[in-house]
């Protein structure tokens, strides 16, 4: 991706003044405070914290046994799930020796059953291989390779009914976020996911401003909150209580070691979906265990 633009310092995307549309709703604070009272203080939903390296378009054979090697002898915290999503032809080499303690995703898949569909793969095919995830939606499948929402929600059904996961992604663009538009575009980027989706149990919501996806421009604690809070209140109005407080909702853009555990922190980053530091192993693994800050802040 380009580089983000100078003027994306962290003054110009003051935590309150980087979002100009409506506030998150103030029902929705008390729910959470609910929610806090109840069982749980440092986070929001109710799902188990849930981290995701996309691999991209990154690696050969070489690269990704050393890599394998690094996450088997990682020590990972028990209570996150973690996923990784190498590029489709590496799925096979990685099933066969990482790990079955980290699941494998597809980067994207086909919209409906395969068939005559040059260069496509389906979800038949991933199931077929072990592959139990597909990242749908990310940014550069949105905004260089021109997928729209209906065709990405379409996806999104297929994938689910034929029991592959989904990691749902969305995210605005920063002309889009300078133009007081983030929770417009999220909210129609999950409009299109909830059209076509009915089961949210195999879902996991990835937010991830286009802005701050290979830019090394992380969204503060308090910008990625305040859009998480904002899309959890949504699906608590769209689609119900239970489905807002049990799907997950992770952060992704210029994630990394050394940043992870603030983020971890805010009550609504139920875990982060990490490109470039996903391809360090120990980098890696120090975001999946960012866990930890999250259960001190609780
Ligand atoms: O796009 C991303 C994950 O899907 C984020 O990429 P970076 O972590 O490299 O910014």
């Amino acid at each position: 991706m380009a580089a983000a633009p100078s003027s994306l310092a962290s003054s110009h995307l003051s935590p309150i003044a980087a979002v100009s549309t409506p506030a998150v709703p103030h029902q929705l604070r008390i729910g959470c405070s609910r929610r806090r009272a109840g069982r749980i203080v440092a986070m929001a939903g109710s799902g188990k914290f849930f981290v995701g390296g996309n691999w991209k378009c990154n690696g050969t054979k070489d690269s990704i046994s050393k890599l394998v090697s690094e996450l088997n002898a990682a020590t990972l915290e028990t209570d996150v799930d973690v996923v990784v999503a190498p590029p489709f032809i590496y799925i096979d080499q990685v099933k066969n020796s990482l790990t079955g303690r980290i699941e494998v995703s597809a980067q994207n898949v086909w919209i409906g059953k395969g068939g005559a569909y040059t260069g496509e793969i389906s979800a038949e095919q991933l199931v077929d291989i072990g592959c139990q995830w597909v990242i749908l939606g990310h940014s550069e499948r949105r905004h260089i390779i021109g997928e729209n929402d209906e065709f990405i929600g379409k996806k999104a059904a297929y994938a689910l009914s034929q029991n592959v996961k989904v990691i749902a992604c969305i995210g605005e663009l920063l002309e889009e976020r300078e133009a007081g538009k983030t929770f417009d575009v999220c909210f129609r980027q999950m409009k299109a996911f909830a059209d076509s989706i009915s089961n949210w149990a195999d879902v996991v919501i990835a937010y991830e401003p286009v802005w701050a996806i290979g830019t090394g421009k992380v969204a503060t604690p308090e910008q990625a909150q305040e859009v998480h809070a904002a899309v959890r209140n949504w699906l608590k109005t769209n689609i119900s209580p239970d489905v807002a407080s049990s799907t997950r909702i992770i952060y992704g853009g210029s994630v990394n070691a050394a940043n992870c555990a603030e983020l971890a922190k805010k009550e609504d980053i139920d875990g982060f979906l990490v490109g470039g530091a996903s391809l360090k192993g120990p980098d890696f693994a120090t975001i999946i265990n960012s866990v930890t800050a999250k259960k001190v802040a609780a």
